[in-house]
C-alpha cells in the first residue's frame, strides 16, 4: 500500500515542519490520565496511536486540539518558520496551526433524511438547510468532497452511509480548510476491510499531495505496518515508540495487551 517515503524525515527536525510534545501531563477530577508523554509528529508521516481503552488516546488529541488543560508543552515548528508554542491550548507568539480532526464516529439513524450537502452546508455556512441550498453552496460541497473522492455521495443520506463512506465525508469536512496536522480517532472502527483499503490509500494520498501531518489512532494492529510510518504505545504513558514492527513485536506491547511472546521471544 505504502507509495510514498517521506524525504524530508532524514534531516530529523531541524529542517522539516514538527509537532513536539514534550512532559504532556493531564489530570481530570483528581485522577491521572496522561503522563510525562513526549514525541515527535513530522510533516508528511503518519503515526498511529494505539493502546487499550482508556488509555488516553482521546485525552491526547483533545489536548493538542486545545480542549484539554496539560502541563508540559506542545510546540509546532514549520519548516524553516518559527515555533509556535500551544500553552493550555493558546498559541504564544505566532499564529496557532490548523488541527484537521475527525472525531470518533458519530452515529445517524438509518432513516435519518439529512443528506450529505445539508450536513455540509450546516457544518461550513449559516445557511438554513430547510431552504433550497444554493448552486454555489453544492458546488462548494462537491468541490471538498472531490478531494477524497466522494462528489457522489453529495445527495445520499447521511443515515444511508457505509462506515468507510461517512468517514469520507467527515475526512473531508476535516480537510476544510487543508491543515497542517490532521488527526483521526479511531478512524477504522466500523469500517469493512474494502472500505478500510481505500480509506487508508487516502490518507496515504493526501499526505504526499499537502504534505500533512496524520495522527490517528486505532485498535486494527493488523495493518498497521503497512500505512503507519511510526506506532505510538500508549498506556497513561508513553510505553514505546518506533516504526510498527519493532513496537508490535516489543515487549510493552505484549505486557499492554496481555499476551505472550511467541517463539524467538525472550518471554
Ligand atoms: N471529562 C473527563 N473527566 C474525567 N475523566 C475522564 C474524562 N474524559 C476521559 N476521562 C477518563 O480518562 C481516561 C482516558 O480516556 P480516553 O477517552 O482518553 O481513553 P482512550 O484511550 O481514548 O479510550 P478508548 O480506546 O476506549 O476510546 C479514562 O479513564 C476516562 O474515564
Amino acid at each position: 500500500m505504502r507509495k510514498f517515503k517521506h524525504g524530508k524525515l532524514s534531516g530529523g527536525c531541524a529542517d522539516s515542519c514538527c509537532l513536539k510534545l514534550e512532559g504532556l501531563s493531564v489530570s481530570m477530577e483528581g485522577d491521572q490520565i496522561l503522563e510525562d508523554v513526549s514525541f515527535h509528529l513530522h510533516c508528511g508521516e503518519i503515526v498511529a496511536l494505539i493502546g487499550p481503552n482508556g488509555a488516553g488516546k482521546s485525552t491526547l488529541f483533545r489536548s493538542i486540539l486545545g480542549q484539554t488543560p496539560y502541563k508540559g508543552s506542545i510546540t509546532f515548528s514549520p519548516a524553516g518558520g518559527p515555533a509556535i508554542r500551544l500553552a493550555d491550548g493558546a498559541a504564544a507568539g505566532g499564529t496557532r496551526p490548523l488541527v484537521g480532526y475527525v472525531p470518533q464516529s458519530p452515529s445517524f439513524d438509518r432513516g435519518d433524511p439529512v443528506s450529505v450537502l445539508d450536513f455540509f452546508t450546516a457544518a461550513t455556512s449559516k445557511w438554513p438547510v430547510f431552504l433550497p441550498i444554493p448552486r454555489e453552496y453544492r458546488d462548494r460541497a462537491a468541490a471538498i468532497l472531490a478531494r477524497v473522492h466522494g462528489e457522489d455521495l453529495l445527495d445520499r443520506p447521511m443515515g444511508a452511509l457505509s462506515g468507510g463512506q461517512l468517514q469520507r465525508v467527515l475526512l473531508a469536512l476535516a480537510l476544510e480548510p487543508v491543515p497542517h496536522i490532521l488527526i483521526l480517532d479511531e478512524p477504522l472502527s466500523g469500517v469493512d476491510i474494502e472500505g478500510e483499503h481505500q480509506l487508508l490509500e487516502m490518507l496515504d494520498e493526501l499526505r504526499t499531495q499537502y504534505d500533512l501531518s496524520i495522527f490517528l489512532s486505532t485498535h486494527d494492529f493488523a495493518t498497521l505496518g503497512q500505512f503507519a510510518d511510526k506506532v505510538i504505545l500508549l498506556n497513561k504513558r508513553m510505553l514505546r515508540a518506533g516504526p510498527p514492527d519493532e513496537v508490535l513485536s516489543s515487549p510493552e506491547f505484549y505486557d499492554t495487551f496481555h499476551l505472550r511472546m511467541g517463539r524467538g521471544g525472550e518471554r
